[in-house]
């Protein structure tokens, strides 16, 4: 397998914060990586590190052996951030949120052409929005407003794509056509890393994952991963032990 990102012993500290120790993950052409680990592990500063949005201090970052920033710059890498500010106010429509995705495609005047268009109308309508194409962007409900970015990650037609926790606040059918969307992106080739504290759905969402408490834990398959003795490493505790735990009592207080 090919790889397309290459993260070699980073560390990131937010002045006397340290984010990341000494981090190495490798991540191949043509698989969706889950990231998880519990609040504040580091799972947004490393994303934000391979997209070149922080340098760290030390240990190197390569996305097809080249630096974050050319990668960003040529479009190669898509970032679905895990809140975007969009003014409700604003009158930008959808369609012309897409079409950002596609400004490293344009000249400098940024004049769509056609294949432009076409390609904004084809990620719209892989994310289930086509309807909403000339909607205000904010009146979209907030799984809406996640597929409009994936979108626009679609038609910037980058190999690599880091999506920050796209299912927290999401309807189940944004998350189940985000979750198809990465799986059909990832079989077309693309390099797919999507961070998640949501630790039932992974197995059907990401083929390997990292686990992170400032270090990288492990990385693996996802069963592997989701081992109770490696839940304990990251979380101190098994979550998955804890939901069923619940949802039995839910089932026999019913
Ligand atoms: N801009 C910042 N300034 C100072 N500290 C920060 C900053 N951003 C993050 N941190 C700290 O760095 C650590 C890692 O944060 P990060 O946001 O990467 O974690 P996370 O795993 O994404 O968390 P969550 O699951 O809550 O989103 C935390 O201790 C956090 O408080």
């Amino acid at each position: 397998m090919t790889v397309a990102v290459q993260v070699r012993a980073i560390s990131v500290n937010y002045g006397d914060v340290e984010a990341l120790r000494n981090a190495s993950i490798t991540l191949s052409e043509g698989l969706v990586y889950g990231l998880v680990g519990m609040n504040g592990s580091g799972k947004s500063t490393l994303m934000k590190a391979i997209i070149g949005l922080l340098r760290p201090e030390s240990g190197s970052v390569s996305i097809h052996g080249k630096s974050p920033v050319f990668a960003r710059k040529t479009g190669a890498i898509a970032y679905v951030p895990q809140s975007e500010d969009i003014d409700g106010a604003f009158p930008i429509s959808v369609s012309e949120v897409v079409m950002t995705g596609r400004y490293g495609h344009m000249g400098p005047m940024r004049r769509p052409r056609r294949t432009d268009k076409e390609a904004v109308n084809a990620a719209l309508e892989r994310v289930g929005l086509l309807d909403l194409a000339q909607r205000p962007i904010g009146q979209l409900s907030g799984g809406q407003k996640k597929r409009v970015f994936v979108a626009r990650g679609i038609a910037q037609d980058a190999t690599v794509m880091l999506l920050d926790e796209p299912f927290a606040g999401v309807d189940k059918t944004s998350e189940a056509t985000i979750t198809a969307v990465l799986q059909d992106l990832a079989y077309e080739g693309k390099c797919i890393l999507v961070s998640t504290h949501d630790l039932i759905a992974l197995p059907g969402l990401a083929t390997e994952s990292v686990l992170l408490r400032k270090e990288v834990l492990a990385q693996d398959a996802t069963d592997v991963i989701l081992r109770p003795e490696n839940l304990v490493r990251a979380f101190g505790m098994d979550p998955l032990a804890k939901q069923s735990e619940h949802s039995r009592k839910e089932g026999e207080a019913a």
